[in-house]
């Protein structure tokens, strides 16, 4: 089929197109630590192939020093996808994969001497991190794992091409392989699974770095609440939704009190931490599929999905009666505050988002001249 030097040739230049698409994909997509370990690792393995592929050189660079920088690489690589999974692969796993794969080849070096025992061994620890890093993989659950299939099938084909190699060689020795159609077909095969690899971990890392940016462009960086972007989008589907299956869906407007005289008589800081409790309780006490937005400085907008105004008085008051037994401890102060809140609800006003916000923001106008601390429901 193919002569052996020219599949070892198209390797390389495969092994270096994947590992410049990396390296560019970690300099330009943000600072990913793990894009940098994959990028990192498969420039540690280009290293490790390109002293394999010398002549003329010691024994020791081309078959023992150059097994010990592909498993290194590898080993970065794996370090990075366990990263990715949110798992760990400690320093000294690290080392002592990078140590193995210069033993090994080394022991059918200079102990007993044997390029196919070389070989096999080599290919097996290789495949053997390639399954790891196809496992873990397996493990990630999250909106990327459609993507990250491109890659797992990647280290599949990678570790099953290397046992059938490895396997082969077994069998067949240090016979050439030039006429062999698995040892010149896994050859072949290797370089594409290399692509399917890089090709998956950045699309896998642009869409997670996708999903961070727009978590960030509809949340509030102080409180962690849904901004004024996200409500646009995502409680007219709330309300739509609701509109559509005939339930009911509650507004209410949270305003803490006094708010001015929190930030003189405390400090900015003990302010934004009034705001960040404030958010944390708010998103604590009602459903998952309820919207906590923060609607202006010191004002969050809840959107409660199935709530008619009575039920959502209920919950409302909950809030109000915990936010007076809170007590925020600052340095040298303890702070207490209290919130009013003004509520609508789509029996009164309809599903229109805008008729709904108007009519919580009269209410809370109302209970903040009726004294504050209190719920008023429109
Ligand atoms: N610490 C902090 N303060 C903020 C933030 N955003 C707005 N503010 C402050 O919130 C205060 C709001 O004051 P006002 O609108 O007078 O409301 P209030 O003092 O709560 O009075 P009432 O609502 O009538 O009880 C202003 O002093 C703003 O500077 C923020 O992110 N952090």
């Amino acid at each position: 089929m193919f002569h052996e030097q020219t599949l070892l040739l198209v390797e390389v230049c495969f092994t270096l197109l994947t590992t410049a698409l990396l390296v560019a994909a970690a300099l330009g997509v943000g600072k990913q630590a793990e894009l940098r370990l994959w990028a990192l690792g498969n420039v540690v393995a280009c290293l490790g192939l390109a002293l394999g592929v010398q002549s003329g050189v010691p024994t020791f660079i081309h078959a023992v020093l150059s097994y010990g920088f592909m498993g290194l690489g590898q080993a970065l690589v794996l370090r990075g996808l366990r990263l990715y999974a949110g798992q760990d692969l400690s320093l000294k796993s690290l080392v002592a994969i990078a140590a193995a794969s210069l033993l090994l080849p080394a022991y059918f070096t200079w102990v007993e001497p044997s390029l196919t025992g070389r070989l096999v061994a080599s290919g097996l620890g290789f495949a053997a991190l390639d399954l790891a890093c196809l496992v873990t993989l397996l493990r990630v659950r999250d909106r990327t794992r459609a993507m990250m299939w491109v890659a797992a099938t990647g280290f599949g084909v990678l570790s099953a091409a290397l046992i059938l190699r490895a396997l082969w060689l077994l069998l067949h020795g240090d016979a050439p392989a030039d006429q062999e159609l698995v040892a010149n077909g896994t050859l072949f095969i290797i370089p594409l699974a290399q692509v399917c690899i890089a090709f998956g971990l950045v699309l896998m890392i642009t869409r997670r770095y996708a999903e961070e940016l727009r978590r960030l462009s509809l949340t509030d960086r102080l409180t962690g609440a849904y901004n004024r972007a996200a409500l646009s989008t995502l409680g007219l589907r709330l309300l739509q939704r609701a509109r559509r299956s005939g339930r009911g869906v509650a507004v209410a407007m949270v305003d803490v009190d006094h708010f001015k005289h929190i930030n003189e008589n405390f400090g900015h800081a003990a302010g934004d931490e009034v705001l960040r409790q404030l958010s944390a309780l708010l998103l604590a006490q009602l459903r998952p599929g309820d919207l906590v937005v923060r609607y202006g400085g010191e004002e969050f907008l809840l959107l409660l999905d199935g709530l008619n105004g009575t039920t959502a008085e209920r919950v409302c008051e909950r809030v109000r009666k915990l936010v007076v037994e809170t007590r925020i401890n600052l340095p040298n102060a303890e702070l207490n505050y209290t919130v009013s809140i003004g509520l609508s609800s789509s029996e009164a006003s309809g599903h229109e988002l805008e008729k709904l916000i108007n009519a919580a923001d009269s209410a809370l106008q109302k209970a903040k001249a009726e004294g504050r601390n209190r719920v008023l429901l429109g």
